[in-house]
């Protein structure tokens, strides 16, 4: 599918439909359900992890924007959101419109560098990119490489960001400043009410994403027992 006009996603909410493993929620149907509430209800978009849950989420929804990732973990790395080619062809074989992936410099699996595995997208797939990133350097970068979308996804989630707490919104600001209007920004992780998802764009996101405020269900109910039972 062709990325619908950007104006028609300016200042939109795109809902992260992700189950952790284990989860009864992590099911395809499950997932493509809460993916078409969340269209119904406004969201101009939806990010899905797996090509697997990406695939029945296109089935269902034909029309819909989809952001995809595939989480895989390797030993020799701490790189998890599509780290590779091969998870990266797979995302958009499966359906997605955009490609996610983890646009830090670390070391990936199989050595492949960040700069190595856009190229070979831009050559051969083509696919649009969203960077994950989490320090103002790696989204300059990831814009200079050519990614459309530079995401704030690994704010407080890398060694060098793990003192922090997402949500992001002064790496956003920063972002906002030095990134070429082109690329588009969007906030994404610890957005956990629709006032911040609202600071969000006034600090300058295109776009928000939010996930576990919405769909984490599994989070949710354990936090609420967690407290009752304190
Ligand atoms: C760091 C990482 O792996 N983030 C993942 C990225 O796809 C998801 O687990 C998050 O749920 C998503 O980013 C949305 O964030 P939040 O659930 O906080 O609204």
């Amino acid at each position: 599918m062709s990325l619908p006009a950007f104006e028609t996603l300016r200042r939109g909410l795109i809902v992260s439909v992700q189950a952790p493993e284990g989860s009864p929620m992590r099911h395809p149907q499950v997932i493509a359900a809460m993916a078409e509430t969340s269209l119904c209800n406004g969201a101009v978009g939806v990010r899905l992890e797996s090509p697997e849950h990406i695939g029945a989420v296109r089935r269902r929804c034909p029309n819909a924007l989809i952001i995809g990732l595939w989480k895989r973990s390797f030993p020799d790395s701490a790189v998890y959101i599509t780290p590779g080619w091969e998870e990266v062809q797979a995302v958009w074989s499966a359906g997605a419109d955009v490609v996610a992936l983890d646009a830090t410099q670390r070391h990936r699996p199989g050595g492949i560098t960040l700069d190595q595995l856009v190229s070979r997208v831009r050559e051969d797939l083509g696919a649009p990119l969203m960077a994950d990133v989490d320090t103002i350097e790696n989204g300059l970068r990831a814009a200079e490489l050519g990614c459309s979308f530079v995401g704030t996804t690994l704010y407080g989630y890398t060694e060098v960001t793990a003192v922090k707490r997402p949500p992001g919104l002064c790496l956003l600001g920063q972002l906002r400043q030095q990134l070429d209007s082109d690329v588009k920004l969007i906030c994404e992780g610890g957005l956990d009410s629709p006032q911040i998802a609202l600071e969000a764009l006034s600090s300058g996101a295109d776009m928000v994403v939010v996930g576990t405020a919405i769909t984490g269900v599994d989070l949710q109910v354990e936090n609420y027992c967690r407290t009752l039972a304190a």
